[in-house]
Parts: C-alpha cells; structure tokens; sequence
C-alpha cells in the first residue's frame, strides 16, 4: 500500500514520459495514492505534467557540473536552496518513496530524501548514466534500468535491476494495425503507399529534418509518404509543396500512438526511451544517433541493431542521397520492414511500468 509518492525528472521528454507512465501504474494500482512530482523552472515538466494532470510543484534551478562532484552538495548555494525546498514539500506530503528519473531537478529531492531517511529509487535509461542520477547513487543501492545491456555497461549500474522502461499506456495498449486506419485518416495519408515516420525526439533533431526534406522529393516520387515530426523545440524548415504524394508536418505529436500507428518505417534518433517505444512497439528504424552526448545513443540502438531490429547510420552520413540509396529501397521492402519489426519487438517489453512498481515496493517495504 502506498499512500504518498514523490517523483522526480525533468529536461527533455525523456526524462518525464516514463515519470509520467509510472506514476499512472501507481495511481491504477493504489488509486488513492498522493502523487507529486518535482520539476525545474523551464523544462518540459511545465508543459507536459499539468497536461497529464498531476500536482508538479517546481524547485529552484541550479547548474550541475558536467561530472559528478560531491562538494557541491556541501556548498551553501542554490543548491542548498533548491534541497531546502525540496525537503520542504517531502514533509508536507509525507512522502514514502523518492523515485528520481534524471535531470538536475532530481539531485535535491535526492539529498533531502537521504536527509529525512524516506527511501530513494533510481531509474537511469542511459550509459554512461546521467550526471544527476549518478549523483544520486551516493545515497542510495535501489537502481533500477531500462535495458539489459545496461548492468554489464557500467560499473555503477552493475548490481542495478533490469525493469524496463514505462511507457504510456497509449503505448503499451497499442495494437498498430487496429489503429492505423484512423492514423492515416487523422494525417491525411494514404492507405496503400508506405509510411516514413520522422522524428527527432522531443526536442527534434535539425541534421535530420533539414536531410529528410531535402530528400522530399525523391520521397515522393518513389511513393513514399512521410510523416514528420519538427521537434518541440525546433525551427520549422521548407518542403516543396507540388508533391505528387503527402507530405506532412506537425510541429509535436503528443499522441505519439498515432504516428507509430502510421509508420511503415521510422527514421529518429537514438533517445533511450525511444528505443524502448519502437521496440516494444515492433516498429522498424533507421536510428541517427546524436553525436555529442558520449556516444550515449549509439549504445542505446546498437543492441536492437545488432538483433536485426533497425539499422543505424552516423549523423554526418545522413545525407539526402543515403536517404535515397538506403531508405527508399528499405520502405517499399514490405516483407524486410516485416522481419525487421518481428526483431525489434524480440528485443523490446511493455511491462516496464509494472516492473518498476515491483521494484519500489521492495524498496519502500526493506526501509520500514
Ligand atoms: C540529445 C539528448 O541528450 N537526448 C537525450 C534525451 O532525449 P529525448 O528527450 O529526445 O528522449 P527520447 O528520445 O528518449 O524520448 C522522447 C520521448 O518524447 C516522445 N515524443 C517525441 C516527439 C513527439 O512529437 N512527441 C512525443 O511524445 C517520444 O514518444 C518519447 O517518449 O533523453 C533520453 C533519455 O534520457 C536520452 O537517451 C537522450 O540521449
């Protein structure tokens, strides 16, 4: 039985998706659970955690270091601040667990959990792991992972647990082929003319937009349909409008189901929880991974790769041209997006949300 429960994440989607689908397994599970969750002035936890309807309360900012360094958490500044106030809301809630998903917001509930003794649990979905989760790990044993590669990756993940990544349950009810007639119908596609699915995680990706629609007409002239996503935080760009075939652009999805319901073929990034989604959702990709974040992406896509999953190609490699010798030929190949999909979804699991909740409850049960 749980009763208050406070979750931490923020940034990026990444980090507030899966906060968002646990906290729904909480809520089914135990309904009259208090949830609250903590988030930081600008991230996207501002747009999307009210939308979700849960209570986020935000605490004030602070810059992490790009490593982790343990006497910030001694220095009488921000962060200070940012601990007192977290502190603050974990008593009024009386919170029972911590559950921190990454992001700078995430170092002060930690500490003032630690402080007051209420139990804390991680949920790291990348390797390295990130610099606040990391932080994280100094005071407390209770981690748990996305992926099964991960233990075997990195030192301070080697005793963690393998759960799985939450997803919506939009996601994890899916059933593609029932939904794909609405999807189409939503976007205006066609039913009989493949379907590439581009996005660049939350936030978008600029390589990959400005390749793809420059690519466009290639696309379409080979009858190929695209369905775009620009990225939240990303500046529109330029698609020839005398296509012979659709083209679509949306500035974000947030019901994500529909696009995986449309694709054919996905073209994105490496973002952990996106590779959790396309896994669990059996949706073949070609995986572009950010460069500049420790190779982080490329390790995420590499083990669905390497089980036939997807293919990858290096950001500076995806060019128009690739897109018109490798991805063409691979959208209109039905019967290898098949195999590839079958693949991917050996690799993926829907149950990280249970999985996790498992895990919690052992936590919350060892401390009391
Ligand atoms: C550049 C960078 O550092 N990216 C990191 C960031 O990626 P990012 O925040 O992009 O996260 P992911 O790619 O892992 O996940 C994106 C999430 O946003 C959702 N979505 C996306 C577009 C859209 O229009 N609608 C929508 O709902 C996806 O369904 C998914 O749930 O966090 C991930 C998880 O820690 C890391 O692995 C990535 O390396």
């Amino acid at each position: 039985m749980l009763r208050s429960v406070v979750l931490a994440g923020g940034g990026t989607g990444g980090h507030i998706y899966p906060l968002l689908a646990f906290a729904d397994a909480v809520t089914r599970h135990f309904p009259q659970v208090r949830i609250t969750t903590l988030g930081s002035p600008k991230g996207m936890e501002n747009e999307l955690i009210p939308a979700a309807g849960y209570d986020l309360r935000v605490i004030p900012a602070f810059q992490l270091p790009r490593s982790v360094n343990m006497n910030l958490l001694r220095t009488p500044d921000r962060m200070y601040k940012s601990s007192h106030a977290a502190g603050k809301i974990l008593e009024e809630v009386q919170a029972e667990v911590v559950v921190g998903f990454g992001g700078y917001v995430s170092v002060p509930a930690y500490l003032a959990a630690w402080r007051r003794d209420v139990p804390i649990v991680i949920h790291e979905v990348n390797v390295p792991p990130g610099v606040a989760n990391r932080m994280g790990m100094k005071f407390t044993k209770n981690i748990a992972v996305g992926f099964p590669n991960q233990p075997q990756a990195a030192e301070s993940l080697r005793d963690a647990r393998v759960v799985g990544v939450p997803l919506r349950t939009a996601l994890t009810h899916l059933d593609r082929a029932a939904l794909r007639p609405q999807a189409l119908y939503q976007f205006g596609l066609r039913p009989d003319l493949p379907v590439l699915f581009v996005s660049g995680g939350s936030s978008g990706a600029r390589t990959i937009n400005l390749a793809v629609a420059a690519a466009a007409k290639r696309l379409a002239h080979a009858g190929i349909q695209v369905l775009h996503v620009q990225g939240g935080r990303n500046e529109p760009f330029d698609v020839p409008t005398d296509l012979p075939v659709p083209y679509v652009v949306v500035p974000y999805l947030s019901d994500m189901q529909l696009g995986y319901a449309a694709a054919d073929l996905m073209l994105c990034r490496g973002g952990a929880i996106t590779v959790a989604e396309t896994t669990a959702l059996g949706v073949p990709a070609v995986y572009v991974p950010y460069p500049h974040s420790n190779q982080e992406q490329k390790r995420n896509a590499l083990p669905v790769v390497q089980a036939g999953g997807g293919i990858l190609v290096d950001n500076a490699e995806l060019t128009p041209e690739w897109i018109e010798q490798h991805i063409i030929p691979l959208a209109r190949d039905r019967h290898r997006l098949a195999m590839m999909g079958h693949a991917a979804s050996q690799y993926g699991r829907r149950d990280g949300d249970e999985a996790l909740l498992e895990f919690v409850l052992e936590a919350v049960a060892q401390s009391r």
